[in-house]
């Protein structure tokens, strides 16, 4: 099995392109199940979520294409690739490819709503929390689709198609917000979701669905109104740049010091977790091109956040700011509050020598001086790169195993973080 080795070797210098989001990608790909046109994707990143899931949509029948990058585009990284859906060959998303990613179990919405029947294994994912799927159902429920769970399956029917409907979440859900779209979008009648996602994510794909003829208002707000349509028609859009990408290398940057230009990021998707770098003391500044993020020596100066839905700061660079947070000059202190389980990380980072104690919600960071470097694994994706990040000051060399959860979500990881600096290589075993 591979793992990446790093040596703490410096300052990181240079750009990084920023790449297209995993956790827009994915609904985005499930949205071609909607319509038997096309719909060509830009942006792509190269992923073993996205290549997992394209072999979950091929079973219902998708046919993909893989194209070169558009003329002139500064993204050096990311793919083009046209989705069809012209028939759907199978409504049943089976286990044995379910189980790779929770974001699978999305394709419930699209082929209930196109089909009027859906049969859809209960999901994985991270190892994060108990990651309940009450709100799918619910929400679905709402849109009349009768729902059964038996024996690790969910079946979804819909014979006379769904109706429109007044629904309020109860509490915020990325995922069941992303499926009630899709749904709805192709319902009888008029929908309203309260309390709806506002990740950046929701709002892309609302934005593609109306590109293919769906009649979405109130994007980027907790109150979207759908008027559904009979069909929708083909359509190209890019993928929205991966704000936890960034955000990760934004970190990277401020634990090593030097200056990085994290080229095509956006300060908008993750305003909140900039803000918190700033009070860590490192520079971050706002250009045509992207996020300039620089730190030239002095201290890390410890910080307080809590993990929120959009707006607030993402769950999903918790353990990247608490790696940066156990070098910091004093006492920070983090909360989660989205999953009950993600401090996996907290013990691995112990073993290259940080001082976290946890209590319940909240860790409590006390900054060292130094970090050693030693073999660690962690249990998810962005707790690997929580190790990654601490083994770019620690001394020595620190090997991170299970890489399998970086290639979820980290496109070129080592070539990336190589080229501004990082002595970062992968060894096969
Ligand atoms: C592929 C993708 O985009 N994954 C992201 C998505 O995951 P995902 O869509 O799975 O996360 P949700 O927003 O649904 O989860 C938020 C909270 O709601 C709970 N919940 C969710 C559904 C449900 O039916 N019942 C319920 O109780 C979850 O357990 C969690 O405590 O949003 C998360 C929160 O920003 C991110 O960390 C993930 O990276
Ligand atoms: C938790 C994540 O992914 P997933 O929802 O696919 O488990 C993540 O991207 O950090």
């Amino acid at each position: 099995m591979d793992s990446i080795i790093i040596r703490g070797n410096g300052t990181l210098n240079g750009a990084i392109p920023i790449s297209g989001a995993k956790n827009a990608a994915l609904p985005l790909m499930i949205a071609s199940l909607l319509s038997s046109e096309p719909l060509v994707l830009e942006n792509v990143p190269r992923l073993a979520d996205v290549e997992a899931l394209k072999d979950i949509l091929s079973n219902h029948g998708v046919d993909y294409r893989v194209g070169g990058k558009r003329p002139g585009d500064a993204v050096t990284t990311g793919r083009r690739i046209s989705f069809r859906a012209e028939t759907i060959v199978d409504t049943t998303a089976p286990y044995d490819l379910v189980r790779k990613m929770r974001a699978s179990f999305w394709v419930i919405g699209p082929l209930l709503a196109r089909c009027g029947e859906a049969k859809v294994s209960l999901p994985g994912g991270c190892a994060i929390g108990t990651r309940p799927i009450d709100l799918f159902i619910e929400s679905l429920k709402a849109l009349g689709a009768e729902i059964d769970i038996d024996a690790g399956y969910v079946s979804a029917k819909a014979p006379n198609g769904l109706k429109g409907a007044h629904y309020t979440f109860p509490k915020v859900s990325v995922g069941a917000t992303h499926v009630m779209l899709m749904a709805a979008s192709l319902a009888q009648g008029d929908t309203i979701i309260e309390n709806a996602a506002r990740e950046p994510e929701v709002g892309d794909l609302a934005t593609c669905l109306n590109a293919m003829g769906a009649k979405i208002t109130g994007i980027g707000t907790s109150t979207l109104k759908i008027q559904g349509v009979t069909s929708l028609h083909g359509a190209t859009h890019p993928v929205l740049p991966d704000r936890i990408e960034t955000g990760t290398f934004a970190a990277c940057v401020a634990m090593t010091g030097g200056d990085v230009m994290l080229q095509n990021a956006r300060p908008e998707l993750l305003q909140n977790a900039l803000d918190v770098l700033k009070q860590t003391g490192t520079n971050v500044e706002i250009l045509n091109e992207g996020i300039r993020v620089s730190r030239n020596g002095g201290d890390i100066h410890p910080v307080d956040f809590t993990t929120e839905p959009f707006p607030g700061f993402p769950t999903d660079l918790q353990a990247q700011y608490m790696a940066l947070l156990t070098r910091a000059k004093g006492v920070s202190h983090v909360k989660e509050t989205i999953f009950e389980n993600r401090f996996m990380h907290v013990q691995e980072l112990a073993r290259l020598g940080a001082d976290i104690a946890i209590d319940g919600q909240m860790a409590t960071v006390t900054g060292v001086e130094r970090l050693s470097g030693a073999p660690v694994m962690a249990t998810d994706l962005r707790a690997s790169m929580s190790l990654v990040i601490a083994g770019l000051v620690a001394d020595g060399e620190t090997e991170v195993n299970r890489v399998y959860h970086l290639d979820r979500g980290f496109e070129l990881l080592e070539e990336k973080l190589s080229a501004v600096g990082a002595d970062i290589k992968r060894v096969s075993a």
